[in-house]
């Protein structure tokens, strides 16, 4: 518990009102490590409550037409932009990013998606086939599910959460949302925004609070049909199993671990600053972050040189501060995590060459009870080591050499994860032959994290079930329906 500072104190968003609840979580400023917020600590009776508000909305807000729910989506984006500044600083105090992140991607990238379903839902036809000679006609027609529940994650809180707001409520469904309960506070501040839009009372309701509490008692209610959820595996797993009896309709997006494949004809002068900020932006707690790093050995020696030297000009410093290109990490948990995996590679016979136990990280007094860590490079590291197998989700990356193509592409497939890869080479025919046998949802080719909004996200194998995007969000977001008229 805090002292005797005022917290900010949240409170469940629900039938368009605020709601106080009987108990609440501390949640800690993630550069200082003081107690700075209170989260309501919510349950079954909230999500109970929050059923009966989205009911009721339902039948009004699936009614309207597609245009006037693009124009309240509009509206919010709108509202949203013009909050940008007062959203990044309250992301990067909740989250630990820094607020050029902020500022620069998850908040502009929140107002974006909101934007982007607004236009997506006027676009979308449906299917009609003829039958002349039985004298029928076909066709389909898409509907709303209904309630569906959103569970985000914290290390792109609203980013993610309006990743699944807009589609949901654009599509007319009517939504009971749970963020992160370390990451809540952006979440809290668009329920006013949503009122000021005109989102109509129990369209959108928050329930905060822990995922074995509130979020169980959401996934396992027998009126919330469809589950969007981004986050770990083993959650998405417990997920599924709370869902089967009722057979929902289920997202699940989940973790990676990443190859980066780097040929000889790569242009490193791209490659190389890419690289360090596909390992290392957002404290490498973005699903899509680099984690293993492939090197043709011809060029293995001069790309180690030139990546360890790019990384430690990657400042780990105070989020406020605009030199910084790494804040601190969520929790104190997860920063002894993921230093527990740099332990585990040394003991290994892995080397540091970079970071962790090597380097000093220098901070502000302020920010020395701070989770900060500094960004971490491995190498003589074995492929079957756990630091190359398992999600680290934090600033560590392992570079080893590669002989061959077959062999590089059969040892980037070789993780349970199938998310996301980079490939880099000058050779046009090799990028799209490799990226064609990689096993995963997402390849970025001399690139990282250029996103096309309407075509699908998601990944294969244990990364994930299903996919997003303009048309895959509005095919999870509704059920189809054929019907057969005979003339
Ligand atoms: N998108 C991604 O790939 C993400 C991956 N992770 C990975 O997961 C690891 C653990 O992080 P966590 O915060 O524990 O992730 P998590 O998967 O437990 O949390 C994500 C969301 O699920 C909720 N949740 C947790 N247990 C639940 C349950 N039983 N029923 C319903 N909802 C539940 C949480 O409250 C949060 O809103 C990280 O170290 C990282 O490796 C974490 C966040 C995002
Ligand atoms: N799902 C995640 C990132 C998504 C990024 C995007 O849609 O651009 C994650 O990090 O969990």
């Amino acid at each position: 518990m805090a002292g005797t500072r005022a917290l900010l104190m949240l409170e469940n968003f629900v039938d368009g009102k605020f709601l106080p609840c009987d108990s609440y979580l501390d949640s800690y400023d993630p550069s200082t490590g003081e107690v700075y917020c209170r989260v309501p600590d919510s349950g079954k009776a909230e999500v109970a409550a929050a059923v009966a508000a989205a009911r009721a909305a339902f039948p009004g807000w699936s009614a309207r037409s597609p245009q006037e729910r693009s124009q309240v989506l509009l509206r919010l984006a709108d509202l949203l932009e013009q909050s940008l500044e007062e959203f990044a600083v309250a992301e990067s105090r909740d989250q630990g990013k820094t607020i050029t992140l902020a500022r620069t991607l998850d908040i502009p990238r929140s107002v974006q998606n909101f934007r982007f379903f607004a236009s997506s839902i006027l676009h979308h036809t449906s299917e009609c086939t003829q039958m002349d000679h039985a004298g029928c006609l076909h066709y389909t027609v898409r509907e709303p599910v209904g309630i569906a529940g959103l569970i985000s994650p914290w290390n792109l809180p609203l980013y993610l959460l309006t990743w699944k707001i807009a589609p949901a409520i654009a599509a007319g469904n009517t939504v009971i949302a749970k963020p992160s309960e370390l990451t809540s506070v952006t979440a809290w501040m668009l329920c006013q925004l949503l009122q000021k839009a005109g989102v109509p009372p129990g369209v959108v309701n928050i329930v905060f609070g822990t995922g074995p509490r509130v979020g169980e008692a959401l996934v396992s209610h027998p009126e919330v049909p469809v589950i969007s959820f981004t986050g770990s595996q083993p959650t998405a797993e417990r997920i599924t199993q709370l869902s089967a009896p009722h057979c929902k309709k289920l997202s699940l997006e989940l973790g990676g671990k990443n190859p980066a494949i780097i040929f000889e004809d790569a242009n490193l002068e791209e490659c190389v600053p890419t690289t360090v900020r596909s390992s290392f932006a957002n404290q490498g707690e973005i699903c899509l972050c680099t984690s293993r790093i492939f090197v043709q050995k011809s060029i293995y020696s001069e790309f180690l040189k030139k990546f360890v030297e790019a990384t430690r000009m990657w400042k780990v410093g105070s989020p406020t501060d605009p030199s910084a290109s790494m804040g601190a990490l969520i929790s104190k948990a997860h920063l002894e995590k993921v230093r527990r995996y740099v332990k585990i590679a040394r003991a290994e016979g892995a080397r540091v060459l970079c970071g962790e136990g090597v380097d000093r990280l220098s901070l502000p007094p302020g920010n020395r009870a701070g989770y900060f860590m500094l960004p971490t490079v491995i190498t003589d590291i074995k492929d079957e080591s756990r630091c190359m197998k398992e999600e680290i989700f934090g600033p560590v990356t392992c570079v080893v050499p590669f002989d061959s193509e077959e062999e590089v592409v059969k040892r980037a497939n070789s993780v349970q994860y199938g998310l996301a890869a980079t490939v880099w080479s000058s050779n046009v025919g090799r990028v799209h032959r490799v990226a064609k046998k990689l096993q995963s949802g997402l390849v970025w080719t001399n690139c990282w994290l250029i996103r096309e909004l309407n075509l699908p996200f998601g990944g294969m194998k244990s990364s994930g079930v299903g996919r997003e995007g303009a048309k895959d969000s509005y095919e999870f977001f509704t059920e189809s329906k054929t019907i057969t008229i005979k003339h």
